[in-house]
């Protein structure tokens, strides 16, 4: 029988996310064995400093991907929001399961939720996007980052360094949180989730037929098409983690998708949001992208790209 490397990175989330996949393929009968192996990424190295000024996006998939493309590895099981638009020559993403919650929540320690915040509240997150979209909402928050698995947040909120954290729903639904620890499910109306959010990607060489055609069993249909459609936008945008980027589809009753997109500025003083609904999903990413860059959305990316660059 032949067996199967599934690499992952060592963090909680990633090997049950790694091992969940592992499962569903033995259940649907796939004919391997399988054995996974730990990577310690860029990503998983760097705490000490924010993400977005050490290179962005790819520092948690691209060792992984070097690894499959050396043939260390077989395959590799990513978050999707992890991933950068362009896959490496040889690589492809041949599963897109069902998504799990895509929204963010907020966890707040007097059970306040966003509206309710006292005045100046230390708000924990570790995105631009959020603190930008935060900003949007409540211009007096106190926006704070905050790194680490998802204990070490809650360990932070309570030991009282921060009033709120925000973090993502599917992270903790995959840990096996009860959703009672979240005092408010924010909806993409609110805050748009970031491109791929509560999606996997399952990342094999493109050669590899066998596997190929077991990982194809269970792909959702409904999520590629919303996940195309997002990541078409983000391909377009190029932002990486430096400006606040957000793409969020679905798939309506009438089987449209419909993709509602964001840029803005990290302090939330700028925003550009769009909606734009269509059956081709790549189409309607750089449609959406267009929008936005029509409105000024791409002078603020070069802006901020150049203040990071004189840092
Ligand atoms: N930013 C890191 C990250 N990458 C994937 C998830 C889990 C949620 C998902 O799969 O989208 C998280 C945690 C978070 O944002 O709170």
């Amino acid at each position: 029988m032949r067996k199967i490397i599934v690499g992952s990175r060592r963090s909680k989330l990633a090997l049950t996310q790694t091992n969940w996949v592992i499962s569903q393929l033995k259940e649907l009968g796939a004919p391997f064995e399988f054995e996974v192996r730990e990577i310690l990424t860029k990503g998983d190295r760097i705490l000490d400093v924010t993400l977005s000024k050490v290179g962005g996006k790819g520092l948690f998939v691209k060792e992984i991907e070097q690894a499959m493309l050396d043939k260390e590895i077989d395959m590799a099981v990513h978050s999707m929001k992890d991933m950068p638009a362009a896959l490496p020559d040889g690589l492809v993403i041949g599963s897109i399961p069902a998504r799990e919650d895509h929204r963010d929540v907020l966890i707040s320690r007097d059970g306040a939720g966003l509206n309710a915040l006292k005045e100046g509240a230390v708000v924990g997150t570790s995105s631009l996007r959020r603190s930008a979209q935060l900003l949007a909402a409540r211009p007096d928050l106190d926006i704070k980052w905050i790194r680490g698995n998802i204990d070490t947040r809650i360990g932070k909120l309570e030991s009282g360094e921060y009033d709120a954290i925000v973090l993502a729903a599917a992270g903790l639904k995959r840990l096996g949180w009860a959703s009672d620890v979240v005092t408010e499910f924010i909806e993409p109306e609110l805050c748009v989730p970031a491109v791929g959010q509560g999606a996997l990607s399952i990342e094999c060489r493109g050669s590899d037929e066998e596997l190929l055609e077991w990982l194809g069993k269970f792909t959702s249909k409904e999520t590629s098409l919303a996940v195309r459609a997002e990541r078409a936008f983000l391909d377009v945008m190029e932002g990486g983690c430096q400006v606040p980027i957000a793409g969020y589809a679905s798939v309506n009753e009438q089987e449209e998708i419909v993709l509602s997109v964001l840029v803005g500025s990290p302090d939330g003083k700028e925003i550009y949001k769009e909606r734009v609904t269509g059956t081709d999903p790549e189409q309607l990413g750089v449609q959406a992208a267009e929008k936005l860059i029509s409105l000024g959305a791409k002078r603020l990316i070069d802006k901020v790209k150049q203040e990071l660059d004189k840092e």
